[in-house]
């Protein structure tokens, strides 16, 4: 039987590899100086401004991009993928986080159902519930208002929440909404961030989230136990009902886990996790912290780019270009990596959560058909904040190895500090430093103009930057819950763009499977070790000497009894 033809093997796929050489053959420093194509390089949304000329790339790579798009079919998988068609074939769902944000008049059919009213009774639901809970008249068990929320989830069940939190933080209006209030995170099953998740709150005056979509990952799972404890040990087993709340695709294991069904929010299989975070799985959490009307502009903000994104021609449309100018930079140009630089404290979380975003989509192996892929796909998401990365890795970026960039700066800041006296105020500052690296990376600096400075010839070679590094820099006009959202979906949509090209299902995750189904062997010996004290067995001598390592140490918590943090 033959094999399902692969994107590699069309005239479109091989016209590009074809190109690399003439891409390889000017430097970007000669690319910038032509007026015209940096003009070209630029597209705009609603005061998202991307210019993407400081890419190895010029209009003629673009254009043969456009058309490797018409040969992969992009155009009908995005309308696939809006219209609710089971494009994720592995599991055999929808995928349809856009009607997560979608109007309350839109229809979006899943299965022959549309799905957007479900959405609005959710949200609806989240609105109601977080009026009343911000109010005060949600009492605890000691007839307290409750201040205090503990989020607790993994991976799509934190990162995509913890990021638009952590960005929300330094928004005007979401600081003054949020007055007296804490929304903390757990995440990690490791004791350490148990205690710190709790520590200094009054179970009291405490709320408890469960967020997992399928509610039965080992950790949440655990951890969410751990802390029933924590609020049972200190207010009773009654206190549940009023301290403790899930969101879930899985309302009956909610139920069975002590949960009151009414306190539990529904979201769906055609949800990704790590596409979750406009479910309640991110706009519960966000609304009990900012209220409700802050998370919904947070979702328009999201809105706004699905609708740029599916109705704008690929010339103008952001997450297309991104997605185009990805592929190219890892499949074409061979470069394994991103880098992700915010130049705003405030979006210090988009790298970790655009890490699982990306990674978990697009770290594929085979074909959506399941064919090995000849050539890579995905790439490794890394980043930090500007300018706190320039004294950490960009060493590396501009004299190591070659790490197309994102540059993300805001015009105007959140926080107006300038101290009198100084030449620039703080912001002005941070964004010389925006401005400045896309250049030092794209031209470098030539043993010539070095020599013309004096600089010793020893030292030449090593002050020496070859430039030719590609990045793209976007410029937002502010950073409210609005952008937020816009980030957010551009993103997303870039990502599935990539795996639209690569021919891949970005939206399953088997990869993350055998890792958990060995950890379940480990967990099993584990306890017959502690508890009954069975021999370790069925391991390699690796890992058998590590385990017995580690059991040869008497662990800091016994097994007879109940352990919880001190706080
Ligand atoms: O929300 P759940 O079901 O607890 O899953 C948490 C995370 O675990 C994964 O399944 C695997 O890491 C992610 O895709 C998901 O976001």
């Amino acid at each position: 039987m033959a094999s399902p033809a692969l994107i590699s093997d069309t005239d479109q796929w091989k016209a590009l590899q074809a190109h690399v050489g003439a891409i390889h053959k000017t430097h970007l420093r000669d690319l910038m100086a032509d007026a015209d194509r940096c003009k070209a390089m630029a597209a705009e949304f609603e005061g998202v401004y991307l210019d993407y000329s400081r890419q190895q790339a010029t209009t003629e790579t673009v254009d043969k991009l456009f058309k490797l798009a018409e040969a992969a079919k992009l155009k009908e998988k995005i309308g696939k993928m809006f219209n609710g068609e089971k494009i994720n074939t592995t599991e055999n769902r929808s995928v349809l986080h856009v009607a997560l944000r979608a109007p309350r008049d839109a229809v979006i059919n899943s299965d022959g159902v549309n799905v957007v009213p479900e959405v609005w009774a959710v949200k609806d639901k989240i609105k109601q519930f977080s009026e009343t809970f911000r109010s005060g008249s949600w009492i605890g068990a000691t007839g307290k208002p409750l201040t205090n929320v503990v989020s607790v989830g993994i991976g799509g069940s934190f990162l995509g929440p913890l990021f638009v939190h952590t960005a929300l933080q330094t928004d005007p209006e979401a600081v003054a909404s949020s007055k007296g209030r804490q929304l903390r995170f757990l995440a990690n099953v490791d004791p350490v961030d148990v205690a710190r998740s709790i520590k200094d709150l009054d179970p009291a005056t405490t709320l408890v989230v469960v967020v997992s979509k399928t509610f039965t990952t080992a950790e949440t799972m655990l951890n969410a136990r751990t802390i029933k404890e924590w609020i049972v040990s200190a207010l009773g087993p009654q206190a549940v009902s009023k301290h403790m709340i899930a969101v879930s695709t899985n309302l009956k294991l909610v139920k069975e886990f002590g949960i009151d069904p009414n306190n539990a929010f529904a979201f769906w299989d055609w949800v990704g996790g790590r596409y979750s975070v406009c479910s309640a799985v991110g706009v519960l959490p966000l609304s009990l912290q900012y209220g409700f009307p802050i998370v919904q502009k947070f979702l328009e903000g999201a809105l706004s780019i699905d609708n740029h994104f599916r109705t704008s021609s690929f010339e103008k449309n952001i997450p297309v270009l991104l997605g185009l100018l990805s592929v190219w930079n890892v499949s074409f140009l061979g470069y394994p990596a991103r880098a992700i630089l915010p130049y705003s404290q405030a979006l210090e979380k988009l790298a970790p959560h655009i890490q699982q975003l990306s990674m978990e989509s697009n770290g594929k192996g085979v074909s959506i058909d399941g064919v090995r892929l000849p050539y890579e796909a995905g790439e490794i998401d890394f980043g930090e904040p500007g300018t706190n990365g320039q004294h950490s890795f960009y060493q590396l970026i501009h004299q190591g190895r070659v790490i197309p960039c994102d540059f993300i700066g805001v015009i105007k800041s959140q926080q107006p500090v300038y101290l009198k006296g100084e030449t620039v105020s703080n912001h002005d500052e941070l964004m010389s430093n925006f401005f400045a690296q896309p250049d030092a990376l794209a031209y470098g600096k030539t043993p010539e103009q070095l020599r013309s400075e004096n600089v010793s010839e020893n030292l030449v070679p090593h002050k020496t930057f070859q430039g030719n590094r590609p990045s793209l820099s976007f410029l937002l006009s502010s950073l409210s819950a609005y952008e937020i959202g816009q980030i957010l979906s551009i993103y997303e949509h870039r990502i599935a763009v990539q795996g639209f090209i690569w021919g891949i299902n970005s939206f399953d995750q088997w990869g993350v499977e055998l890792g958990k189904s060995l950890a379940s062997q480990v967990r099993k010996q584990l306890h017959g070790s502690r508890m009954e004290k069975k021999p370790i067995e069925g391991f390699n001598p690796s890992s058998a000497s590590l385990l017995a390592r580690y059991l040869a140490v008497e662990p800091s918590t016994p097994y007879d009894t109940t352990v919880l943090p001190k706080v």
